[in-house]
């Protein structure tokens, strides 16, 4: 097996992932002809990129240098989710006093177990991003590292790959912080996390970004004591601040230390990983016995030969026009190389835009524009934040005049009865109209309501329409019914109320 960390342990489920995702026998194919389209990286980006040229008639290689499906199947998305869903059940253990549930005293969370049920379920999933599916699907896979030996010829290792036009879909990886003393300690990143088999007692989190904040919550929830240390004044800094706000409440419910606006954090080696930072007034000292640091993505642009094929880039990652055009025409990228919005759809979307653009598109006609996408995002916290569009901010910076309505959750009987009152659904529209510009919903299951709102947003359906569509009761999702009718609610002017009136003497008199 592959001494790869993140196919540590070495147990069956994560030879059963190895033998689909980079298996050991594989033999690289030999170039027959120039390729229409070669794809470096199989992670979302690339295996959609792959598959759907493929599908549409396209001579395709695709060239992997680690792990098929790439960040979010094998370190990302689903591992932490699988982590996740253990943590939810977890709580929901901790707090079913709050039902009336007496769970007797010593219940307890077999952290080995939690990691083995999800390396088996990753490795289930891992079928769909499979080196043998893909070469079923017409795709020719090729494992190395690839670089760019000219315009017209990528290699892996001997083999020189000639193609007429490429896509960039090499990802990210976890920044290193210049945090003093951090190389002194063997610290975790979202790589290796996934492997551990024995649950932290202490647990330090730099970082309380979408990583930071799903993973505190997870490890607290399953019996760790977690520090989680952030630079900015709260958490999700990117996120709507009363949204976030609900999240933080709810990491400290969880159990969570919160070491906000962490100022001269310090990493040292002494009895264990030691920490110390100065929080609102505080200074601590913890030791821990693991550290994970998530502080964002560096892009994985080395070793490319980017330079030598006129492939402009900066620590932000390859230049893209709104084709997803790099400055050499016959190259394009797609997903987090490319992209400020770092998610698994994301990437997938920008890789079928990439598909039309480099093979399809003739001239200006039939080209597909990233400015297009409307995106939406959770953070799977307990609750979920969600939100699609702009926030409060954005609109202000491009001077789009918004109107905002908040429907609380503590008045969506559902909400009640499931004991998921904190949270709320927000939505910007333009000033005086009912056009949706953005969103945000905190939810346990906000992800999964957030899409009616994307889907409104997507074909310029507004308020109005969604006040119209029954919602099944009770249901959560009548939270975003009953924006619609606060809406709806602001048109009822004067005149309008004085017309009802006039109509309803005409049929039932007065
Ligand atoms: C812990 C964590 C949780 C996440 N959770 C979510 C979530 O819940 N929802 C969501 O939408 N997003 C989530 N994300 C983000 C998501 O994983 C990424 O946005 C997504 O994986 C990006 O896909 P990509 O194809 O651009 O890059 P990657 O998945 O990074 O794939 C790039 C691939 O290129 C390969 N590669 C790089 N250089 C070369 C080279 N020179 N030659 C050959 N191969 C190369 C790499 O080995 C890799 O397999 C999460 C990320 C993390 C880290
Ligand atoms: N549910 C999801 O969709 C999901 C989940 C996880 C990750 N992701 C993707 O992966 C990306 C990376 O996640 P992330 O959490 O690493 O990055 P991030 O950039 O979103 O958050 C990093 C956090 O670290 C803080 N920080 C930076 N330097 C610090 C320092 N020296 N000390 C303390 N705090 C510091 C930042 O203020 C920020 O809050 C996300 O932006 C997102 O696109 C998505």
């Amino acid at each position: 097996m592959s001494d790869l960390v993140q196919l540590q342990p070495h147990d069956e489920h994560n030879r059963n992932l190895e033998a689909n995702v980079h298996p050991t026998d594989w033999q690289n194919p030999q170039p027959q002809k120039p390729y229409h389209l070669v794809v470096i990286g199989a992670g979302t980006a690339g295996l959609v990129a792959a598959a759907g040229a493929a599908g549409l008639g396209a001579r395709v290689a695709l060239i992997e240098r680690d792990l098929m499906g790439g960040d979010c199947l094998n370190v990302g998305c689903v591992p932490s989710k699988g982590v996740i869903s253990a943590a939810r059940i977890a709580k929901a253990i901790r707090t079913a006093n709050r039902f009336s549930i007496k769970v007797p005293p010593g219940t307890e969370v077999d952290f080995a177990g939690v990691m083995s049920r999800m390396r088996k379920l990753r490795a289930k999933i891992s079928r769909n991003d499979s080196a043998a599916r893909f070469r079923d699907l017409g795709v020719d896979v090729y494992f190395g590292q690839a670089s760019f030996a000219d315009s017209q010829t990528i290699e892996v290792g001997d083999t020189k790959l000639p193609f007429k036009r490429a896509v960039l879909a090499t990802g990210a990886r976890a920044s290193a912080p210049s945090i003093e003393g951090l190389d002194e300690v063997d610290y975790l990143t979202n790589e290796s996390v996934f492997s551990l088999t024995e649950l932290p007692k202490r647990m330090g989190i730099i970082g309380a970004g979408p990583i930071g904040c799903e993973m505190a919550q997870a490890f607290s929830e399953l019996g760790s004591e977690v520090f989680l240390v952030e630079s900015e004044g709260g958490v999700l800094p990117k996120e709507d601040r009363a949204a976030a706000d609900v999240v933080r409440a709810s990491l400290e419910r969880s159990g969570v230390r919160l070491l906000c606006c962490g100022r001269e954090l310090k990493v040292k080696n002494k009895g264990g990983i030691r920490l110390t930072v100065n929080s609102r007034g505080e200074h601590y000292d913890e030791v821990v016995d693991q550290l994970l640091v998530a502080v964002g993505r560096a892009p994985n642009v080395e070793n490319l030969n980017l330079e030598n094929v006129g492939v402009d880039f900066d620590e932000n990652g390859v230049q893209v026009n709104d084709y997803l055009q790099t400055t050499n025409p016959n190259i394009f990228a797609a997903g987090d190389i490319c992209s400020q919005y770092q998610f698994t759809h994301v990437a997938d979307f920008m890789a079928r835009i990439v598909i039309q653009n480099a093979l399809f598109a003739v001239g200006p006609f039939g080209k597909k524009k990233m400015s297009d996408l409307v995106i939406p995002w959770t953070t799977y916290t307990s609750p979920e934040v969600a939100h699609v569009g702009l926030h409060e901010k954005d609109a202000q910076e491009k001077g789009i005049e918004i109107d905002t309505y908040t429907q609380p959750f503590d008045e969506v009987d559902r909400a009640i009865l499931e004991g998921d009152q904190e949270g709320f659904v927000k939505v910007h529209t333009k000033k005086g109209s009912d056009e949706i510009v953005g969103a945000t919903i905190v939810a346990e299951n906000a992800g999964d309501m957030i899409s009616e709102v994307t889907l409104a947003m997507s074909h310029g359906l507004g308020l109005s329409k969604i006040s119209g569509s029954i919602h099944p009761y009770p249901t959560q999702a009548e939270a975003i019914r009953k924006i619609g009718d606060q809406f709806n609610r602001t048109r009822l002017t004067p005149l309008s109320k004085k017309m009802l009136a006039a109509l309803q003497r005409l049929n039932v008199g007065t």
